[in-house]
């Protein structure tokens, strides 16, 4: 069976787990989860290097903070912006202060209009990963063909550790991760 043919399920059963472990955070836990840039993604967090997020929804882990650090460091910003599922993403640049507008999938993302950029480190949502840092993500190949375009850039996928899977089916189009940040681990190759 096309191993795109099992990525439902484990998307149900990756989502229902974050879901859960999310809702089970203690206050204290949630605030201090992926609040500062491990020393690895700091190092990279240059002035002048574009670093891609995204606005995280339900119960996705959130790279808000980290966004705040590397902005602080000089880094300039980057959100995707998608208008359907089959139609490329882009990423438009984004500073801490301007309006977002609601886009599809209940996501919030950067005026259409804001320039377009090539981020060199790209903060990745996911809904599971594994330790070859492979990922399932929302099922439109969003990431997987933005990566296979960027060339260079560093992709570092930021998820709760209850979203590692044992092996993950793989497509010949999924685009592997250089490292993964979780609340309380940084893996990478
Ligand atoms: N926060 C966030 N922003 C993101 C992504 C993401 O995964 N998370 N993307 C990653 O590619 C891109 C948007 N692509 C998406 C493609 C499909 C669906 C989607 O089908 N969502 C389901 C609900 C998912 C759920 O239950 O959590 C839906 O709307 O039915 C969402 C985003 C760019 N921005
Ligand atoms: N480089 C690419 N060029 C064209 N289509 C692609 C590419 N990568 C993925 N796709 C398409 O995207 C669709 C979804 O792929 P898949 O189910 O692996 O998504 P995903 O990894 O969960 O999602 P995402 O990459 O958005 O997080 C597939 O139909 C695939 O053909």
């Amino acid at each position: 069976m096309p191993q795109s043919d099992v990525k439902p399920e484990l998307r149900r059963k990756f989502r229902a787990k974050r879901d859960n472990f999310v809702a089970n955070l203690k206050s204290g836990e949630a605030a201090i989860a992926f609040s500062c840039l491990p020393s690895p993604l700091a190092q990279l967090c240059t002035p002048g290097k574009i670093v891609a997020g995204y606005v995280a929804i339900g119960s996705e882990a959130d790279p808000a903070k980290l966004l705040a650090a590397a902005a602080e460091r000089g880094c300039t910003l980057a959100l995707p912006y998608v208008t359907s599922k089959t139609s490329p993403m882009r990423f438009l640049q984004w500073k801490a202060r301007d309006p977002l507008e609601n886009g599809p999938f209940g996501l919030s993302q950067p005026k259409a209009d804001a320039p377009e950029l090539k981020p060199d480190i790209v903060l990745v949502p996911l809904v599971a990963f594994d330790a070859l840092l492979m990922r399932l993500g929302q099922g439109a190949g969003h990431y997987d063909r933005a990566l296979s375009v960027l060339g260079n850039s560093i992709a570092v996928g930021i998820a709760w550790s209850v979203q590692q899977a044992e092996n993950l089916p793989l497509d010949p189009w999924d685009m592997p991760l250089d490292a993964i940040l979780t609340e309380s681990s940084w893996i990478s190759r």
